[in-house]
């Protein structure tokens, strides 16, 4: 494949600005109807998102995506919700009891706003399937199925009923897939990212791989609507993850959800845990990613996301490993 890079092998080129002020930039996304204040969307991940976080999300008009791995308390998280007047979206797996589960909430006519079909490999039979089946029992549920790398996953994806499909094996801090597998989009998501976003008909949602907040507008520029984000969102005091003090720093857990701490065993590991420097609220951090893609739309010479989506980039350097190591 031709021009392969990453996030830190590209430099958006600006445009004249048309705005007196970065105020003026509008940072607003519709996806499945509604409309949230940022194109960004926190990992799925247990040591990134919680109950209380996504309420505060929600509550807030940003986007959130629910973890799967407390599956025995997600019909009541759908049902509290609900409760309070909040959209709820969840995440789930492909085994046998998803497919319950899927089934229960039918029965009890509780229709998630968002259900993310959340494996490592989602270009399979298995997650078709798994569309199939929440399009047939919850019909009016926004269906966001991955993670995928190519072209073709895309559009099966799409074509079995999928609202939105999710572009990233292997770009994530705590990911070792590329390393165990040498398989993946690692060192080279974002030009996946628009390889994938040439083929779609659908909203594509690029996962992993985001250092910096300047990254999120490159998303934009390949073809994301959305972009998910877990390690620059791990070390905030809100995050589920575990603090611990080391040499009088403050530190906080990250693990992968396929690290043998999620897993709890050490059986087809391709994650890992790593530290990440505490970083105070998450308030502070949403509100300067805000800014931040103010700022973006600016030097993209608009005033709504749409104008960076246009804009010249030229490819600088090159690098593949994203500055991540395995341990
Ligand atoms: N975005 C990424 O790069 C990656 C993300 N993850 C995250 O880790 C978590 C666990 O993922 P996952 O292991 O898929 O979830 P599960 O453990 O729920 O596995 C889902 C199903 O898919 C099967 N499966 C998993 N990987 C493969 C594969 N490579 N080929 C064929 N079948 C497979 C599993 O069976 P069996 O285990 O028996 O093979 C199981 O039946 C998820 O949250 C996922 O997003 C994991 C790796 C990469
Ligand atoms: N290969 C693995 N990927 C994982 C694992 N757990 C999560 N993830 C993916 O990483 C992103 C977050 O990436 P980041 O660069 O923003 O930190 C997340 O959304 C998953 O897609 C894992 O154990 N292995």
């Amino acid at each position: 494949m031709e021009n392969v890079f990453d996030y830190e092998d590209i430099q958006l080129i600006p445009a004249k600005c048309v705005v007196n002020s970065r105020s003026e930039c509008d940072t607003r996304i519709t996806l499945g109807g509604r409309t949230f204040r940022l194109p960004v969307v926190p990992a799925n991940m247990q040591t990134i998102i919680d109950e209380k976080i996504a309420v505060f999300l929600a509550e807030n008009d940003y986007f959130y995506i629910m973890h799967r791995f407390k599956p025995e308390q997600r019909l009541a998280f759908v049902k509290d919700m609900k409760a309070r007047g909040l959209f709820a979206s969840i995440s789930v797996g492909v085994k046998e009891e998803e497919y319950k589960f899927i089934e229960a909430l039918a029965s009890e006519d509780l229709v998630p706003e968002f259900i993310t079909i959340d494996i490592a490999h989602g270009h399979s039979n298995a997650v078709i399937e798994m569309i199939q089946h929440i399009k047939k029992q919850l019909p009016h549920s926004f269906v966001i199925a991955g993670n995928v790398g190519t072209p073709e996953a895309v559009r099966e994806l799409e074509n079995a009923g999928a609202d939105a499909t999710k572009v990233g094996i292997g770009p994530g801090k705590v990911c070792i897939t590329k390393i165990k597998t040498g398989f993946g989009t690692g060192g080279w998501q974002l030009a996946a990212l628009r390889w994938c976003a040439k083929a779609a008909s659908k909203p594509i949602i690029a996962d992993g791989g985001i250092r910096t907040h300047g990254d999120i507008a490159k998303s934009i520029r390949f073809g994301a609507t959305m972009v998910m984000i877990g390690s620059l969102f791990a070390g905030h005091e809100e995050s589920p993850g575990e603090t611990i003090e080391k040499d009088g720093k403050l530190l906080k857990e990250y693990f992968g959800s396929a690290s043998e701490f999620q897993k709890g065993e050490k059986k087809n590991v391709e994650g890992k845990k790593m530290l990440v420097e505490h970083k105070g609220s998450l308030v502070d951090t949403l509100k300067e990613m805000e800014q931040d893609l103010q700022s973006s739309i600016s030097y993209a010479g608009g005033n709504k996301l749409e104008a960076i989506r246009n804009v010249d980039y030229v490819i600088v350097k090159n690098s593949i490993f994203n500055g991540d190591k395995v341990f």
